[in-house]
């Protein structure tokens, strides 16, 4: 048997996915060792079968680390998956030497620095919806939970105390539920939403077509005058940095309530109080905050917010622990599809789905094609580096090339056929000194 099937089949046994069939070539990368993947904030177990299957070193954390254990580990790995809490900005990303890909297994990826990571040529990848419903049905349990103040009644009879009373409890029937920021999860909620007899209204940046009989309106001042509740899932960005605070808040119906499950920065939290101390609205519901423990157990206090104890005190408002997305189904969709895009990076190179990359893909290489390698080179987007890379490859056969660029930075995917082992390092010294090189890879 050949050399370089003989590797392929005998030491990368387990790096086979049902995804592929069995004329394709399982590639291994060149000159990267062995693959090293820190897993951290309790990723679902799929993702580590799946990341293990393909052959890789995996290191699981249920927590996420504090900064300088983070830096520490980040130095050794091609791949970290996180979750909402880990912080991946420039400080941290700096040390990361060997870094190539980054998962967020959520929908939400502010808390990565992305431009930082692409000018790195680092990828990230996210799962774009597959918690949305999770978030959409805690939303609807909210809703109907503080309109007739659930939360309130069941604290009393944890305390022993029955207090049966239908003063300001109403049916959500004929209410109407105003959602900011109309994606994946604001669609979901308008579904089921009019499914429970409410009328939606939305407000968002672009222009959507409604689902069922939802109506779009022009600005929030309008969405404040109509909405019984409103509720909030916009991403984090600067426009939506404290994009809720007094004068917002003031708008709303009297005695109506706000709902917070996008990010903890949208709502500024002392005029919530305020919002709620004064009687203006009868209730709220919050998943996230400003600053979020980095695990579990008793850590939400004066200490972490400020006004911490101020919002516990409030009625009607119930409070969890940013657990929207945090479902078995959601959990288990996020661990299979992520971790399939982070393998498919890493050993294929393509980067379909990712979030601050180029889209590029190829056709699989086919185990017929014995010799064939597949070049990957993210570079800076300026002219002439195309030309530059193929006057280098002049001398090869390039079966199949795709290039994309984002911004400031490009990626080309190449396939180079009858390649001789020996010849590898030289086509990768060669691409890899071109001035505009960013990350060099051959996998084969
Ligand atoms: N609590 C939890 O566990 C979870 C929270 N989230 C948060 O919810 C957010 C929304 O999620 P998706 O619906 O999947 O996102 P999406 O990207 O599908 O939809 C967001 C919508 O907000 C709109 N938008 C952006 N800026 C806006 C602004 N300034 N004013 C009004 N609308 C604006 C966008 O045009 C878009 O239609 C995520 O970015 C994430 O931060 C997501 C999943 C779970
Ligand atoms: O489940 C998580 O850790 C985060 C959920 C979330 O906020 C998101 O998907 O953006």
């Amino acid at each position: 048997m050949a050399d370089r099937q003989y590797q392929q089949q005998i030491m990368y046994p387990l790096r086979r996915s049902g995804s592929f069939t069995q004329n394709v070539k399982i590639l291994k990368p060149f000159d990267s060792g062995d693959i090293k993947i820190l897993l951290l904030e309790n990723i679902n177990e799929t993702a580590v079968e799946i990341l293990t299957k393909e052959g890789y070193q995996v290191e699981a954390h249920k927590k996420a680390l504090p900064e300088d254990v983070l830096i520490e580990k980040i130095r050794e790995v091609h791949c970290i998956g996180i979750r909402s809490k880990t912080k991946l900005t420039s400080n941290v990303l700096r040390e990361a030497k060997k870094l190539l890909v980054i998962g967020c297994f959520c929908i939400g990826t502010n808390q990565v620095d992305l431009d930082y990571a692409a000018k790195r040529g680092i990828a990230v990848f996210n799962s774009p919806f597959s918690n949305s419903r999770s978030v959409a049905e805690l939303v609807i349990a909210e809703i109907i939970t503080l309109s007739r103040q659930v939360g309130d009644r069941n604290i009393e009879m944890h305390q022993g105390i029955w207090n049966k009373v239908s003063s300001e409890c109403y049916e959500i029937r004929g209410k109407t539920l105003g959602i900011i920021g109309y994606g994946h999860i604001g669609t979901q909620l308008s579904v089921l939403a009019e499914s429970m007899g409410m009328t939606v209204f939305f407000y968002d940046i672009i222009q959507i077509m409604p689902i069922g009989t939802a109506k779009q309106v022009g600005s929030l001042q309008e969405l404040f005058e109509r909405a019984d509740f409103v509720s909030i899932h916009v991403p984090e960005t600067k426009e939506t940095k404290n994009m809720i605070g007094h004068e917002e808040i003031s708008k709303m119906k009297k005695r109506s309530y706000l709902i917070n499950a996008s990010r903890g920065t949208v709502v500024q939290i002392p005029a919530l109080i305020k919002g709620l101390q004064s009687g203006l609205l009868a209730g709220a519901a919050i998943d996230v905050y400003p600053r979020e423990p980095h695990s579990n157990g008793p850590h939400f206090n004066d200490e972490l917010n400020e006004w911490s104890t101020d919002l516990l005190n409030c009625k009607n408002l119930i409070m969890t622990p940013h657990i929207g997305g945090s479902t078995e189904e959601a959990q288990r969709m996020i661990g299979i599809e992520v971790a399939t895009a982070l393998y498919k990076f890493i050993s294929y190179g393509s980067s379909i789905g990712a979030v601050n990359f180029p889209e590029v893909d190829l056709r699989a290489i086919q185990v017929a094609e014995e010799k064939n390698i597949r070049i990957l080179f993210v570079h800076h987007n300026v002219p002439g580096v195309l030309k530059e890379i193929n006057q280098l490859l002049s001398d090869h056969n390039v079966e199949k090339q795709h290039s994309d660029s984002h911004g400031e930075i490009a990626y080309m995917m190449a396939d180079v056929s009858s390649v001789d082992d020996h010849d590898i390092r030289e086509i990768y010294t060669n691409i890899s000194s071109i001035k505009e090189n960013i990350l060099t890879r051959i996998v084969y």
